[in-house]
């Protein structure tokens, strides 16, 4: 039995994670539930499966759930510091990092530190601060599981290759809602539009970035730290029909590829029940239904957040920061129409030219790049 902790249980992944644990009582048990503020949702959710701990990120609605569950055994926190408390409870053996945005990043860290392997969701982590979670997993002898479908289609052809080197990785991308359009078309283009994603149903965040192509950014350099790849040899191909997941080309020529139908729950069950396949009744892939599988070249100089995430891989040090906080703003601000489609590419590029450089950030230094970066960013938005 493994006891699993979800930071961020209400959300698109936190959801879908608790169907794959609902299905097995027997391998899975949930040790603690987090929510930033959605009570109702995390109460129902403590109900059903009985956590030995509740952290609701808002402190306003910790009465409104104390309130729900008195009478049970469950414990209940609330803010930011009971989230990384929460992670270090002695029983736990996973934890599913769910949350949305930077603020994955220390409650990770605190994981690692307690020796807990992560079921990384939360690609942020990796994107700020690869090399120091590398190296504190290394330290505290935890693994890193990739939930990312990418992430997890490459990690799957790696199994068994430990001889056949890999030459370069093909991360596939949908191409977003926006997928052949030119700049005159995504000036005008609205929130309504840009939140329907052609293959996935996921939060409003990740959705966002899939239409900029900023997720393909991101998912590239989370792509560096769990495979201990160059930049030269990661590759990004358009494949619309998001059913081949990505694709790792060894030194030998091969290829291999892990492909069905886009269902998170598949990479959410391979990372929770690593290195144990577990059976389930998931709807399989229908060759006939897809005809025809097509790949394009991404158009780097419409969709310009890929191309910035490339370029904050080769700058390295706290460059990916300054880019991820940057894209953290410009998408809330997108969400909340202060800001059109094409001006969030110009916020984030204004902040990666004028916050300060660091070669060789520590978490400090993560946290006040953030935050820098963050102002910078806001004070920008207010200008559109
Ligand atoms: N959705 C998907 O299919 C995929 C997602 N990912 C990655 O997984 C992560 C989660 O994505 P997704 O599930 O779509 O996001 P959602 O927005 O659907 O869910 C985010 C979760 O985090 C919680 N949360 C947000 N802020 C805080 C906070 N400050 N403290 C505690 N909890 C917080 C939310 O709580 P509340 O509900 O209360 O707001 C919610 O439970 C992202 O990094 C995303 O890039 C990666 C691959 C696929
Ligand atoms: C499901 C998943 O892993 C997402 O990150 C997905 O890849 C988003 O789709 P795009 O390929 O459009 O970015
Ligand atoms: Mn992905």
């Amino acid at each position: 039995m493994k006891h699993i902790a979800i930071l961020g249980s209400t959300g698109s992944i936190g959801t879908q994670a608790l169907e794959v644990i609902r299905d097995h009582p027997e391998l899975f048990k949930v040790s603690v539930l987090s929510a930033g503020n959605n009570a109702g949702l995390l109460i129902e959710q403590a109900l059903e499966f009985h956590p030995a701990q509740v952290v609701i990120g808002d402190e306003q609605k910790y009465g409104e759930v104390k309130k729900a569950l008195a009478g049970t055994e469950i414990q209940v926190f609330a803010g930011e510091e009971a989230l990384i408390e929460s992670v270090k409870l002695t029983v736990i053996d996973v934890v599913l990092t769910a949350v949305v945005g930077f603020c994955g990043l220390r409650p990770t860290i605190a994981a690692i530190e307690a020796g807990k392997h992560i079921a990384l969701a939360n690609k942020e982590t990796l994107v700020v601060a690869g090399e120091l979670i590398n190296a504190l997993a290394k330290k505290n002898k935890v693994s890193i599981l990739p939930v990312d479908s990418e992430h997890s289609a490459i990690f799957q052809c790696l199994q068994g290759e430990s001889a056949n080197k890999v030459e370069k990785i093909y991360l596939t991308a949908s191409g977003g809602p926006f997928r052949g359009k030119k700049i005159d078309f995504l000036a005008s283009v609205t929130k309504k539009e840009a939140l329907k994603h052609p293959n996935w149903t996921m939060g409003a965040k990740i959705t966002i970035d899939s239409a900029t192509l900023m997720n393909k950014g991101l998912e590239v350099i989370e792509a560096k730290w769990l495979f201990d790849l160059e930049p030269s040899q990661i590759d990004v191909i358009i494949h619309p029909q998001s059913v081949i997941h990505s694709i790792a080309q060894f030194q030998d020529g091969s290829m291999k590829a892990q492909m069905g139908l886009p269902d998170m729950k598949l990479p959410i069950q391979y990372a929770l029940g690593y290195p144990d396949r577990i059976l389930n009744t998931f709807p399989r892939f229908d060759f006939i239904k897809y005809a025809q599988l097509t790949f394009e070249q991404p158009d780097l100089s419409t969709f310009r957040s890929l191309g910035f995430a490339f370029e904050a891989m080769e700058r390295g040090g706290n460059v990916p920061c300054i880019m991820n906080a940057a894209n953290e703003v410009v998408v809330r601000a997108f969400l909340n129409d202060e800001l059109g489609f094409l001006e969030m590419s110009e916020v984030i590029e204004r902040c990666m030219s004028e916050v300060s450089y660091i070669r060789d950030p520590n978490l400090t230094d993560f946290m006040e790049t953030d935050e820098e970066t963050r102002k910078i960013a806001m004070q920008l938005v207010t200008n559109y």
